[in-house]
């Protein structure tokens, strides 16, 4: 059975519990990207531009950028090639000087109410500052380092993109509850009661399963199962669980909230 949600197929992208179970596919790509990245150190030069203390010798016109933006924007250039971001679902986190597709394009049923709410530069803030310094060890950092730094990078972008993804997933769970209850969203729209929305989106049943499902997920897929059962629990973990549970918890989780209720202020418009 394919559970993946088809973009082109109204009545299932904006099922609420079938984008529920999309969400929790995407858990599993973004914990298996994370145990990818997590077996190389920090590397924080990688993160920061040439007056920071960066990597040297971008090449033109990325001299004054991180070796991660490098990356991300000659990745998101070659993907938007192939129409990535004219999914209703994929948003780059460079927006600006993104090449056409090379690819006719294909014809999306209008989902979502016309919206330019793209919140990946919180989204690269909070991985690069805030999950990877947690979740990394911090490696040896001498100026002229970069063994790894070229895979590091790779499976960053696979890592934010997953990220990407997940979070603005939220304007579909927007428009589904949107769709579920017109009348109360309307008028608190219309208030521009931002708590009252909030009230309305949160369920947080749903984000203490959320939680505790990641911490089973990244608990078993970080172990090795070639282990006898009994020795499964002193085995070595690969993956630091608390940060990966923290990430969801801090940002993730309410990042996505933060596109739903952006996404809905702009409903009416
Ligand atoms: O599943 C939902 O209803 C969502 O809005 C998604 C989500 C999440 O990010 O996992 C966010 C807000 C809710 O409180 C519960 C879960």
């Amino acid at each position: 059975m394919d559970t993946a949600i088809d973009m082109t197929h109204p009545s299932a992208a904006l099922d609420l519990s079938k984008i529920r179970f999309q969400l929790i596919r995407l858990e599993d790509t973004i914990i298996f990207n994370i145990i990818e990245r997590v077996q190389f150190p920090y590397n924080s030069r990688m993160y920061l531009n040439p007056s920071e203390g960066g990597l040297l010798k971008l090449p033109s016109p990325y001299d004054d950028s991180s070796f991660l933006t490098y990356i991300l924007r000659e990745t998101e250039h070659i993907h938007a090639r192939v129409r990535r971001y004219h999914a209703p679902d994929e948003y780059p986190f460079f927006q600006e000087g993104l090449p056409e597709p090379i690819l006719p394009p294909l014809k999306y049923p209008q989902l979502l109410h016309p919206n330019t709410v793209n919140i990946n530069p919180s989204i690269l803030e909070a991985y690069t500052k805030y999950f990877l310094p947690n979740a990394c060890s911090a490696g040896q950092e001498r100026p002229d380092a970069h063994e790894n730094y070229g895979s590091c990078a790779v499976v960053d972008v696979a890592c934010l993109q997953a990220l990407s993804r997940r979070v603005h997933f939220g304007k579909f769970v927007a428009e589904a509850k949107f769709l579920r209850d017109t009348e109360k969203f309307t008028r608190l729209i219309r208030e521009r009661d931002v708590e009252g929305i909030e009230g309305e989106i949160t369920d947080e049943k749903v984000e203490l399963q959320v939680l505790e499902r990641l911490r089973k997920k990244a608990t078993s897929y970080g172990r090795d199962p070639s282990l006898p059962e009994d020795q499964q629990e002193q085995g070595p973990l690969k993956v630091n669980v608390d940060a990966v549970v923290n990430l969801y918890k801090d940002w993730i989780i309410p990042l996505t909230k933060k596109v739903e209720i952006d996404y809905l202020l702009t409903r009416l418009d």
